[in-house]
Parts: structure tokens; C-alpha cells; sequence
């Protein structure tokens, strides 16, 4: 594994992949050709974070109810903005990459299917009202999102939808008042258990991840996938289909990435790893054994960033877990997968409780506690030169691939926040701008919960890095992977390998524990030890 230079995500040749998944493959049809559509006019689909069309309920309800669909994706300026307090790029090139890679795919896909994808540069409230009246569409469907960035963008649309008076059409009327407004329908797509089916509302939401588990998977079950009907079109009348932005219209620079895993952004490179990592590899059966890894693409699954631009939709993985477990084997790894699917959920459903305290500083038990925000430790952190291999590796990994193992997420965070002491929403904002399956819900979720200012029965959670290193990279593999100048250096020294490596620029809250750890004397250390201290303040070692 240590000599692995750069692996594409998914491994396999999609196209081959394809033929074997695909419709006529041995697996159930995902397109059905019996259903019939009765509506009349035309139809605007608003893609968002919904870029796939297996399972996709908007698109589905969109052709159903009209004669004619109009697929739009708006290229919306202030996902390429900056972050909102300490402004870092609101898409980092790598995410940008991914998610025109998607789009490229779905235009394709739809293409298949009879109809387009219209590509419009401009904020949807602009775009959307202009193009609802131009074609004269009834209905704009869109997926549901819940964090206020987005809510604010569906409440302009809607306003901007109320300006529209969509004519009646002369041979279809017979008075003068047929005059419509096109409506505005949200459809909830982004989790496993779709969110009329829980047995709470938001305001009553548990606030603890098992208790929220325990009930949904008593009382709730997840849907089956939606199907499509075989052909989507006729496609309505459109001059200029719009072209696929460039990294450098997104005012990005390209970035290659030379190490690592390479993920292929789209719904058909979704679908491939899907059936790579369940059928080909066989590894669902010993996921929960080796979900903790970092090194290498298939210790977890890497559905993420595919499940964050809604290329992959969570219930096929669950209707995949089902076949597999028929068709294979069903143990507590195959069920793991769905246990980690509950988490997003969770985060999800979380974020419309919290509401905006999930972004703030003191989170949704709105914790009083005084952080730094030094910038030199937290660029010593960003740029992977803190001192400690393990968090260095990890932050390299996440630049270079925008990707970071869910073990290496929770010890970089724990780093910031405890060891360091710095305001965890500079660390959630820099994740935000680097990683390919960034999702407000997740993120912001997560580092609450990790920065003890979310819902964690266990407040004080403190990765031990002479612990997890021990535990999670033992020869040292994973960290001289990132930092080759650690290959020369003894597999039991990598992760404290004093003067051969730089300098620690904090010592950690509860020491190294006996590892090879030289302290640091100089005037420079000990100031940045004592600025260190102070930001720090009381946690307690857990981990
Ligand atoms: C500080 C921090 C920030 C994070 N930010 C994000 C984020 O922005 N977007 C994101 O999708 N995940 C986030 N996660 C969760 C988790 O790290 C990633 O989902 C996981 O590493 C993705 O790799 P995978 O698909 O191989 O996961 P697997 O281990 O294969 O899990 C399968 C799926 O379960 C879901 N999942 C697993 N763990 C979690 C979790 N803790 N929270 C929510 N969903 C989970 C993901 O959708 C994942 O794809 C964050 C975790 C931490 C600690
Ligand atoms: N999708 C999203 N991605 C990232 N951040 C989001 C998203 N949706 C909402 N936010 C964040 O929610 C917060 C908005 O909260 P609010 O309006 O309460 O801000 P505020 O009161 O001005 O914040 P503060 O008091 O911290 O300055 C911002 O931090 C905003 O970035």
C-alpha cells in the first residue's frame, strides 16, 4: 500500500462497469416503461444538490405532470465566493473540478433519456423566474435543503416565481383568466428515511445520535428507489443548452491531483463504485473491521462525495445492502453501512432543529468557552506543518484530494480545538472550502460534536495522537506516505521522530506519553507552548 502513487476513484473503467450494472445487467431495472404521464405544459427541474437521475423524485414528478421537462443547473456566483468569517474559497478548485465532472455526466445521462441539461450562469432567483416565464412552465421542482444559505436562495426564487404571470395559452383556454403563477415544490431526496416518515417533527428531533437510531429504525422504513420512465423527452425548445463552466470562470485555478485518490465526479462513476466496492471487491463483509483505516481507497466505502452532490442516492446503497445481503451474506459489517447513513441523517435532520446554531461559535448547547484564533497555529494546522506527523499527513492528504478518512477527520479536529486550542469553525470553514463531499449538515454536525459544542454525550472527546497513532498507523505506513522524508526514518519513530522531523509547534494537552519525543527548549517553542496553553483551557483525556 505505501507504494501506491495515485488511485481514480472508482478503479474500474466506467463504461465496463456500466454494461454490468446498467439496465440490462442482472439487477432489477431502475427504468420502468409502463408508466404513463398526464400532465400538460412544460415542467422546470431545478437541479441542486440532486445531480443524479436513478432515484431522483423531483425530475420523476417534474415529467409526470407536464408534456415537456426543462432540466436546469445554475452556476449560482456565491458558491464561489468565500467562506463567511474567516474567508477561505467557498468551493476549493478540487470540489469545483468534482462537481463539473457531475454535471458533465448528467447532461449526458439525460441526454440518453431524450432530454438536456440547461447550464445558466447567474443566481437561480434571476435565472429560474426568467426561464419559468419564457417557457411558460406550471411547476418548478427542486430538492428540499435545509441550512439557512440555501433556504434564503429558495425564498428569493419564490419570490421571484410570485412576478410571474405565465399568459394562458390561446388554443388550450377558453377565458381570459387561465393567467397561472408558477409554483415553487420542494421534494425531499437527500437522506435514507425521507423525512414524513419519522415519527417526530424537527422541534422534537432526539438529541442523541443512538436514541435518534434506536426509534427510526424501530418505527421507519426507507422507501424504495424511484424509477424513470425509459424516455424522458421531447425535450422543450431551447436555443443554447449553455456550456460547462471552466475552473477558470469560477475565478479557481486547476489542481492535479498527483497522489492519492482521484474521484471521478458523477452518477455513473457513483453507481461503479457502488458495484466495485460491494460486488467486485467483496468488501462489504469486513467494512466495520476496516472503516478505521487512512490508507489506500478501499478501508471505507468513499460513497461521500458522490452522496454530497446527490449523485448517489442513500437509499440505492440500501437497496443494495439488501441484495447483497440475500445474495451474499448478511453480518454486523453489512449493517454498518447503514449505521454511518443514519449519522448523515441524523446531521441532516439536526440542522433543521439547530437552525443557525450549528454555525456558531458556541453551537447548539451554545457552550461559553474562549478560543484562539492565532493564525499562526491555525495555518501551521491548514498547511500540514504542525509537527505531528499524523496530523501533517492528514492535512496534506486533504489539500491534495480534497478527501480525508473519518479517523484522520476526528484526530485533525481534536488537534485544533484541544490541543491547540483554536475556534473550531476556522478549522469546519477550511474543510468547508477543501472537501470533495462537503455538506453544510456533516461538517458544521460533526465539528460541533467534536469541539464539544454540539449534541456529544461525551463533551470532552480527546484524541491522544501517541494513541490513535499506535492503534490506527502502527508501521507508520499512512504518515510516510504524505511525508516521504519519513520513509528513511525507523517504522517504530515516524510518528515522533524528533530533530529528524520539524518542530512541534505545541506540545500535546496530555503529553506523548513516552514516545520518542524530544521537548522543544527554545524561547520560540516556549512562547508558542505557553500561547498554546492558555488558548487550550480544560479538556479531559478520553481517547
Ligand atoms: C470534523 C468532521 C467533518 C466531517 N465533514 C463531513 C462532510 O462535510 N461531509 C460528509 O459527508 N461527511 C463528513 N464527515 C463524516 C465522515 O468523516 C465522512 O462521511 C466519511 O469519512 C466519508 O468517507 P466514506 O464515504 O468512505 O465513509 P464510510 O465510512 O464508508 O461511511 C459510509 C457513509 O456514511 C456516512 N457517514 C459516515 N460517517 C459519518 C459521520 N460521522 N457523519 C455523517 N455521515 C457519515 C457518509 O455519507 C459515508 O459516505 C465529517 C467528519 C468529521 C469528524
Ligand atoms: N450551507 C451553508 N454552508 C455554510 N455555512 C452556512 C450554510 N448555511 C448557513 N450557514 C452559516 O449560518 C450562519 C448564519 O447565521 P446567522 O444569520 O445567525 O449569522 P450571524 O448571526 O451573522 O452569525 P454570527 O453571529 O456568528 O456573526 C453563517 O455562519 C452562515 O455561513
Amino acid at each position: 500500500m505505501d507504494n501506491f502513487k495515485r488511485t481514480k476513484l472508482p478503479s474500474l473503467d466506467i463504461s465496463v462497469s456500466c454494461r454490468l450494472i446498467g439496465p440490462s445487467g442482472r439487477r432489477f431495472t431502475w427504468y420502468s416503461s409502463n408508466t404513463k404521464r398526464s400532465g400538460k405544459g412544460t415542467a422546470i427541474v431545478w437541479f441542486r444538490n440532486d445531480l443524479r437521475m436513478l432515484d431522483n423524485e423531483a425530475l420523476y414528478k417534474a415529467w409526470f405532470v407536464s408534456e415537456t421537462v426543462l432540466p436546469v443547473y445554475c452556476i449560482d456566483p456565491r458558491l464561489f465566493g468565500t467562506t463567511y468569517h474567516f474567508g477561505f474559497p467557498k468551493t476549493g478548485a478540487l470540489r469545483a473540478q468534482f462537481l463539473i465532472e457531475c454535471l458533465a455526466d448528467l447532461r449526458k445521462n439525460l441526454m440518453k433519456r431524450g432530454l438536456n441539461l440547461l447550464i445558466q450562469h447567474g443566481k437561480p432567483e434571476d435565472v429560474l423566474p426568467s426561464l419559468a416565464k419564457a417557457y411558460g412552465a406550471h411547476t418548478v421542482y427542486a430538492q428540499k435543503e435545509t441550512c439557512s444559505e440555501e433556504l434564503l436562495v429558495e425564498r428569493l426564487v419564490n419570490k421571484g416565481l410570485q412576478q410571474v404571470v405565465i399568459p394562458p395559452s390561446p388554443e388550450k383556454t377558453t377565458g381570459a383568466t387561465a393567467q397561472k403563477i408558477p409554483r415553487l415544490q420542494f421534494i425531499w431526496g437527500t437522506t435514507l428515511y425521507n423525512i414524513d416518515d419519522l415519527p417526530f417533527d424537527a422541534p422534537s428531533l432526539p438529541d442523541v445520535y443512538t436514541q435518534f437510531r434506536k426509534i427510526v429504525e424501530a418505527k421507519c422504513t426507507v422507501r424504495s428507489c424511484i424509477k424513470l420512465p425509459t424516455s424522458l423527452g421531447p425535450p422543450p425548445e431551447v436555443g443554447d443548452w449553455g456550456c460547462l463552466p471552466s475552473l477558470e470562470q469560477l475565478g479557481l485555478s486547476s489542481q492535479n491531483v498527483s497522489k492519492g485518490m482521484k474521484f471521478v465526479g458523477g452518477e455513473t462513476a457513483a453507481l461503479s463504485r457502488v458495484y466495485e466496492y460491494f460486488w467486485k471487491k467483496d468488501l462489504l463483509k469486513v467494512y466495520k473491521e476496516t472503516r478505521n483505516g487512512m490508507l489506500g481507497p478501499d478501508y471505507s466505502t468513499k460513497f461521500s462525495p458522490w452522496l454530497a452532490s446527490g449523485s448517489l442516492s442513500p437509499r440505492y446503497i440500501h437497496e443494495e445492502v439488501k441484495r447483497y445481503e440475500k445474495e451474499r451474506q448478511a453480518n454486523s459489517s453489512t449493517y454498518w453501512v447503514l449505521f454511518e447513513l443514519i449519522w448523515r441523517d441524523y446531521f441532516r435532520f439536526l440542522s433543521i432543529k439547530c437552525g443557525n446554531s450549528l454555525f456558531h461559535v458556541g453551537g447548539p448547547r451554545k457552550v461559553a468557552h474562549q478560543w484562539s484564533q492565532d493564525k499562526n497555529f491555525f495555518e501551521s494546522w491548514r498547511d500540514g506543518r504542525t509537527g505531528y506527523p499524523l496530523i501533517d499527513a492528514n492535512m496534506k492528504e486533504l489539500s491534495t484530494t480534497g478527501f480525508m478518512s473519518n479517523r484522520g477527520r476526528q484526530i485533525v479536529c481534536s488537534f485544533l480545538v484541544r490541543d491547540m486550542g483554536i475556534d473550531w469553525r476556522m478549522g469546519a470553514e477550511w474543510f468547508e472550502t477543501c472537501l470533495l463531499d462537503y455538506d453544510p449538515c456533516s461538517n458544521y454536525g460533526n465539528w460541533t460534536y467534536g469541539s464539544g459544542v454540539g449534541n456529544d454525550p461525551r463533551e470532552d472527546r480527546y484524541f491522544s495522537i501517541p494513541k490513535q497513532a499506535q492503534t490506527y498507523d502502527p508501521e507508520g505506513e499512512y504518515v510516510a506516505y504524505w511525508l516521504p522524508q519519513l520513509k528513511t526514518v525507523p517504522k517504530d519513530r515516524r510518528h515522533f521522530p524528533g530533530n529528524l522531523y520539524i518542530k512541534q509547534i505545541v506540545p500535546l494537552k496530555f503529553g506523548t506519553a513516552g514516545r520518542h519525543h524530544k521537548e522543544d527548549k527554545s524561547i520560540g517553542a516556549r512562547k508558542a507552548n505557553q500561547r498554546g496553553r492558555e488558548a487550550r483551557g480544560n479538556w479531559r483525556q478520553i481517547g
